[in-house]
């Protein structure tokens, strides 16, 4: 899990290491410095662009190093009177010291003009509060237009530290030197998108900080053990599949198998039993008769317009078709459940605005989800998982928009259903089924995708 900061959390990291250890913020921003002048390829000319704070601090401190290295560095301030204080202030001495000198200029795209080798975007930091206006924002605006590369210095000027949408005009760096966490716009997109390569740079600070926004890495999956059978791994029973709708009770029957589920019952309306049953010979397909099987570990309803939700009171993932309107809350307090919205669905579920934007998607899913023992992936472009009884949230990196094709859904819910009948506990078992769910679409081409291909990738994938 990588811990998405916001500026906050990342003030008080900073502050335990300051006020808390006695680190001098000197060390801290001499290590930051130096691990994003690593970033720059050797010998090119550096333009050091020094903002009000010590974001502007850290930017004259790497042009200091940066000389010391022999490079040609101009610094430039939007400002004629930058007003440095505290740590800033002392780095302007010290670049002065070297014979450095402070440069600004009205018409920022003419000053650039001449610039040849990198931009270092020293500007805002952690202390942004408001979008970009005035000086700023022309400088901004020139370097965007300039064409130069840009190595941005903890995050790209304009963007908000805390957030996923852009709040106006931000530098679109080449590189990114993140100094010892990742802050919530290193990790969302559309912000994510202005940082280019993102390298976090460790300084001496918390390694494991506080924070309510998580990415998610790679799962760790229990190992098999050398004697397992089949009824180790579980028993997936799937209520899915209605006429000129079977091929949805097909793909969770797939999902589940391709996961490593150890059995799988299909139980459909009769009249396609023996589609489904032709398509996934490898599920048990009968017809539902309003009883599930008594050995059952796991139930997934919805997929292939199944609205009704069996009496069941054991593990249940619901998706599609059962997730019905106003009956969100239902759900999110049922312990052992599991709900697979997407945005337009979650909207009807809990009758709230459909989220749009990122932030909003976040903020919505902490509504629904706090204190509740319920677990909702709310699906999308970084689909965001909360509940479980657990604060934070955790965010799916994995994926690309051709995932928004028919029968993906149900795939996906399949191998929620296939973990965790396998025994991960519900909020891991969606966790990992859908960063394994994006990372098999992210080994294929984005258009044309289909969900059998991705289940397909499955086996290997899981292999590591
Ligand atoms: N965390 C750590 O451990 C470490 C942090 N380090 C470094 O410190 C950086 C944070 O420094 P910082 O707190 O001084 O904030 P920073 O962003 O430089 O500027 C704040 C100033 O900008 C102003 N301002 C705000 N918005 C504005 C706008 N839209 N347009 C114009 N002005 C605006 C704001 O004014 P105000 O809002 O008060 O009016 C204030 O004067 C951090 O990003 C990292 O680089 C490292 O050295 C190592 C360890
Ligand atoms: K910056």
């Amino acid at each position: 899990m990588i811990p998405l900061l916001t500026a906050d959390e990342m003030r008080v990291v900073e502050r335990q290491a300051i006020e808390g250890w006695g680190v001098p913020s000197l060390v801290l921003q001499e290590h930051a410095a130096l691990g994003a002048l690593a970033l720059l390829p050797p010998g090119q000319p550096v333009h050091v662009l020094a903002g009000p704070g010590n974001n502007g601090g850290d930017a004259l401190a790497l042009a200091r190093l940066a000389r010391l290295e022999g490079r040609e560095v101009s610094v430039w301030s939007p400002s004629a009177q930058p007003g440095w204080r505290g740590d800033a202030a002392h780095q302007a001495r010290l670049w002065k010291g070297l014979g450095g000198e402070i440069r600004t200029s009205t018409a920022p795209a003419e000053a650039m003009a001449v610039w040849r080798g990198w931009v270092v975007d020293g500007l805002l930091g952690l202390g942004t509060t408001r979008p970009l206006e005035g000086a700023a924002l022309a400088w901004v605006r020139a370097l965007n237009a300039s064409g130069l590369p840009v190595l941005a210095l903890d995050l790209p000027s304009g963007l908000d530290p805390s957030a996923a949408e852009i709040p106006g005009e931000a530098v679109r760096a080449t590189r990114t030197a993140c100094f010892g966490h990742r802050k919530v716009c290193h990790g969302l997109m559309p912000a994510r998108e202005a940082c280019g390569d993102i390298t976090v740079v460790p300084i001496p600070l918390d390694r494991a900080p506080r924070a309510a926004l998580q990415l998610l890495e790679r799962p760790i999956l229990p190992p098999r053990a050398w004697d397992a059978h089949k009824g180790s791994f579980g028993h997936v029973v799937i209520r899915a599949g209605s006429l000129g709708m079977s091929g949805a009770a097909v793909l969770s029957a797939l999902g589940a198998l391709r996961v490593g589920a150890g059995l799988v019952t299909v139980l459909t309306d009769p009249e396609v039993r023996a589609e489904v049953a032709a398509q996934v010979p490898e599920a048990m397909v009968r017809p539902w008769q309003g009883t599930l099987p008594a050995e059952a570990d796991v139930l997934l309803v919805g997929p292939g317009g199944i609205d009704q939700v069996p009496d069941w009171e054991g593990p249940l993932v619901l998706d599609a078709s059962a997730l019905k309107e106003g009956e969100g809350k239902r759900w999110m307090e049922r312990p052992g459940t599991a709900i697979t919205p997407h945005p337009g669905e979650f909207a009807r579920l809990f009758r709230l605005p459909r989220p749009m934007l990122m932030d909003e998607r976040l903020a919505q899913a902490r509504q629904v989800s706090t204190g509740k023992p319920g677990v909702l992936l709310l699906k999308g472009a970084q689909s965001v998982l909360a509940g479980g009884a657990r604060e934070e949230l955790w965010i799916n990196p994995t994926g690309h928009p051709g995932l928004a094709t028919g029968g993906s859904g149900d795939l996906l819910a399949g191998m929620v259903a296939g973990f965790r009948a396998q025994g991960l506990p519900m909020r891991e078992a969606v966790a990992a089924a859908a960063w394994f769910h994006g990372a098999a679409a992210d080994r294929l081409p984005g258009a044309g995708l289909l969900p059998r291909d991705l289940a397909d990738q499955l086996p290997e994938l899981l292999r590591g």
